[in-house]
């Protein structure tokens, strides 16, 4: 139970705020940064070396896919995002600055985790209001939030519901509703969709755009799904195991909204085959160095 409660906890709200060269893809995609990785190395505390050297700088405004073989370092790599996880070496910016001095309005960040990791024991409203509570935010604002939130992922019907009596694909919508009304401007999700059927999640893929483009978010995205993750991404990061390092930064410049048509089109195909043969190239590179 406590630890179930530490990874909500973790999961609701890091509330904060967060190399500017031109060829920088998140440059080209318009943003300034949001989150600036640079040099960074994680040794877990046996010794595992779960990243080496990661460069990554994510534009305001993108939408980015972390994609590798597993144990690659994905999760860790979105935790150091997230200030979950502190860096052995190299540093960490969120809008240019310290993890300690960002938090605020327009600099905060969000995390969803693969499980939905709601409080079984309460509503599903209790469950979203949560991070407002810690935050010890009360009163009409909060309860418009709380409103507005569900409605955004569709779940108005449901505040009183308990997480048990919803579908997975719902559980899911709660927890996104969750971190909604911390009204993030940087989310980190990791899986969060990696255990549920192709409908449900192309379903989800499309909610999830909708909200990224009406609340311009800043999205880092864990997917060990190539499809999803070229449906979803302006840039798709692939990496490569022992230890974890960033390979490829493939762009995926079909234009936004994106939909059904561009699921069945050779463009997609095309994106989709590149990374699929970047994703091999990485998972052999990791095999190699074993
Ligand atoms: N708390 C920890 N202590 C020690 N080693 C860890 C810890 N967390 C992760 N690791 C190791 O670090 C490496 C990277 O793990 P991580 O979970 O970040 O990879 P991942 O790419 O997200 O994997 P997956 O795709 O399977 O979720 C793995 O070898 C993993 O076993």
């Amino acid at each position: 139970m406590v630890k179930q409660l530490k990874a909500i906890r973790d999961e609701v709200v890091v509330s904060m705020t967060a190399s500017t060269k031109t060829d920088d893809p998140a440059r080209a995609f318009g943003g300034r940064p949001v989150v600036e990785v640079a040099g960074v190395d994680k040794v877990y505390g046996n010794g595992t070396v779960a990243l080496k050297e990661v460069d990554l700088t994510v534009g305001e405004g993108e939408f980015v896919s972390l994609l590798g073989p597993s144990g690659c370092g994905k999760s860790t790599l979105l935790r150091v995002m997230a200030g979950l996880g502190e860096a052995s070496s190299g540093t960490v910016k969120w809008w240019e600055q310290d993890y300690q001095v960002v938090g605020g309005k327009g600099r905060k960040l969000a995390f969803v985790f693969q499980n939905a990791t709601l409080m079984p024991w309460a509503r599903v409203r209790k469950n979203v209001r949560l991070p407002l509570d810690l935050a010890h935010e009360h009163g009409e604002d909060a309860e418009a939030r709380i409103d507005q939130a569900l409605e955004m992922v569709g779940l108005s019907k449901f505040g009183n519901a308990y997480p048990r009596e919803l579908s997975g694909g719902m559980q899911m919508r709660a927890s996104i509703a969750r971190a909604m009304v911390t009204e993030p401007n940087l989310l980190l999700m990791d899986e969060p969709f990696g255990a549920l059927d192709e409908m449900t999640r192309n379903r989800l893929n499309d909610d999830v755009l909708r909200l990224w483009k009406e609340k311009g978010w800043t999205v880092v995205f864990v997917t060990h799904s190539v499809y999803e993750a070229v449906y979803l991404s302006n840039r798709v990061v692939v990496m490569a195991a022992r230890p974890g390092r960033v390979v490829e930064d493939v762009r995926i410049d079909a234009p936004y909204p994106r939909g059904a048509e561009f699921r069945v089109s050779t463009e997609f195909a095309d994106y989709c085959r590149r990374v699929s043969l970047a994703l091999e190239k990485a998972s052999a590179q990791g095999e190699e160095d074993h």
